[in-house]
């Protein structure tokens, strides 16, 4: 395996000599979070960065950064400003909910939740995987494929099918990634208008007509949803998630959730659901372009574990080495790069006086490329995660599904998911980095490529399913 090869670095952006005042800030930050980062970021263990409006404390240090996402001394909660960046996508839900709210809340879905037990979820996510396949090879007959398109579709499809019971036409899946892009690219200028008390130039409106376009995929279904189950007493009932949120019952009193409730939920469950596997499937699948040895050696463990026999969930276990392609994928590049969380408590930290309203950013993306943590942090090496000695970075300083209470619902979701369409992709096809210059990441509210990751199929006959 590429084990004893020389190991490559992918891109990132070259950090800034030193920390930027406020103005280069502005301008830098404008597209990107972490094309503001300077070299000491990926070294302390806790910085201070001053906006007009607040005052961020990033926290590297990994005693501290347990001590605020585990919330074991004092409460931690999503910070406001991340709140109204995501309130018009998902309204006041269990992303960014906070104390009895988000309890309850978290208790309703978690039930809902278990409808997407990983055995249940297989056979959508494997539909799906299937449906992709036969896209692409249509799609590779034209040219270089972008792989982030690509990744959306068949993660929006997965994710559709386990909530509504029912596949995601490919334009419906084109027009919400055409939706979120338009979003993301207002959602970091707005920040930074906000951050400098500048005024907002129209953003907040067209992040809700962006968010307005994605959330009425939804309306449709759930009215066709009650209206089925209270015509169809005899039917059984799907038994979605869709199912699931419609019999939750909260915890106190008893009640359903309110209409405009359960649409912020499936927006919720929806975009947080498909938006990250995308992006680090997208990764993926341009890392493992780029490592041809690698990318042979799982074909054929693909073939070894499965023939052309229908992937089935033993076949998985089976395939560590695509797991740890996919451990590495979210180490190097984190879908969601940055966790804010708001001081309640004046505090002192490493020094540093805290007070309540400042926010604190917790950062997978800084800690997951921190040396004291992970020899060569900026390098693609999948087989860190087989070895003994990296265990103790996997447990502590390996975040990309967060920690604590607020830990992503959708973790083994997420993993099984990818390694599905990992292993249909290698199955399927031969991918190379189409000519022309590499991806280049920018981190908005997930981490994306600027232009795209657009790559070379060619299919690998022989190898797919019969
Ligand atoms: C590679 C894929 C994924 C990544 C990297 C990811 C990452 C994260 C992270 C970092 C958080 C915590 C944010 C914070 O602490 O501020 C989170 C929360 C959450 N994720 Fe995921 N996620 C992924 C997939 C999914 C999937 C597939 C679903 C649902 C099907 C999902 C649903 C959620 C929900 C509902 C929350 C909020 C949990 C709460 O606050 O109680 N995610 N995710």
């Amino acid at each position: 395996m590429s084990e004893t090869m020389a190991l490559a670095t992918p891109p990132y952006p070259a950090p800034l000599r030193h920390k930027a005042g406020l103005l280069r800030r502005f301008v830098i930050g404008w597209g990107s979070w972490i094309h503001t980062l300077f070299e000491k970021s990926y070294r302390m263990k806790m910085g201070t960065v001053r906006f007009p409006l607040l005052r961020f404390f990033v926290i590297n240090d990994l005693a501290l950064v347990q001590d605020v996402l585990e919330e074991k001394r004092c409460p931690w909660p999503k910070h406001g400003l991340m709140t109204e960046l995501l309130r018009p996508l998902m309204g006041q839900s269990v992303f960014s909910a906070n104390g009895a709210q988000w309890q309850a809340q978290r208790a309703m879905i978690n039930p809902a939740f278990a409808h997407a037990g990983l055995g249940r979820a297989f056979p959508a996510m494997r539909a799906a995987a299937d449906a992709m396949a036969e896209q692409l090879h249509r799609a590779a007959m034209q040219g270089p494929v972008d792989m982030e398109r690509a990744m959306t579709a068949v993660t929006a499809d997965v994710i559709f099918r386990t909530l509504f019971s029912q596949p995601l036409a490919p334009a419906q899946a084109d027009a919400v990634f055409a939706a979120f892009a338009r979003y993301q690219r207002h959602v970091q200028p707005y920040a930074m208008l906000r951050l400098y008390r500048l005024p907002l130039l129209g953003r907040r409106r067209r992040m809700a007509r962006a968010a307005a376009d994605i959330r009425a995929l939804f309306a449709p279904l759930v009215d066709a949803r009650i209206m089925a189950r209270g015509a169809l007493d005899q039917m059984p009932a799907p038994g979605d998630i869709l199912d699931a949120l419609l019999d939750a019952r909260h915890p106190h009193t008893g009640a359903p959730f309110a209409p405009d409730d359960l649409l912020d939920q499936l927006a919720t469950l929806f975009l947080a659901g498909h938006e990250t596997s995308a992006s680090a499937l997208a990764w993926a699948s341009y890392l493992v372009a780029c490592d041809p040895a690698l990318q042979d050696d799982l074909a054929e463990a693909i073939a070894q574990v499965s023939g052309k026999a229908a992937l089935a969930p033993e076949h998985l276990k089976a395939l560590p080495m695509l797991r740890h392609l996919f451990q590495e994928t979210l180490r190097l590049y984190p879908p969601v790069s940055f966790l804010m969380r708001e001081v309640t408590q004046a505090q002192v930290m490493r020094g540093k006086a805290m007070r309540p309203g400042d926010l604190v950013v917790v950062s997978p993306w800084l800690i997951q490329r921190n040396a004291d943590h992970w020899p060569c942090p900026h390098a693609f090496d999948p087989v860190r995660f087989a070895r003994p000695e990296s265990s103790t970075a996997a447990r502590e300083a390996w975040l990309p599904f967060g920690k604590g209470p607020r830990v992503c619902i959708g973790q083994g979701f997420a993993m099984q998911e990818a390694v599905i369409v990992l292993a249909t992709l290698l199955r399927h096809f031969r991918l190379a980095p189409a000519p022309g210059p590499a991806p280049e990441p920018v981190s908005r509210l997930t981490l994306r490529a600027r232009r795209g990751i657009p790559l070379v199929l060619s299919p690998r006959h022989g190898l797919e399913q019969a």
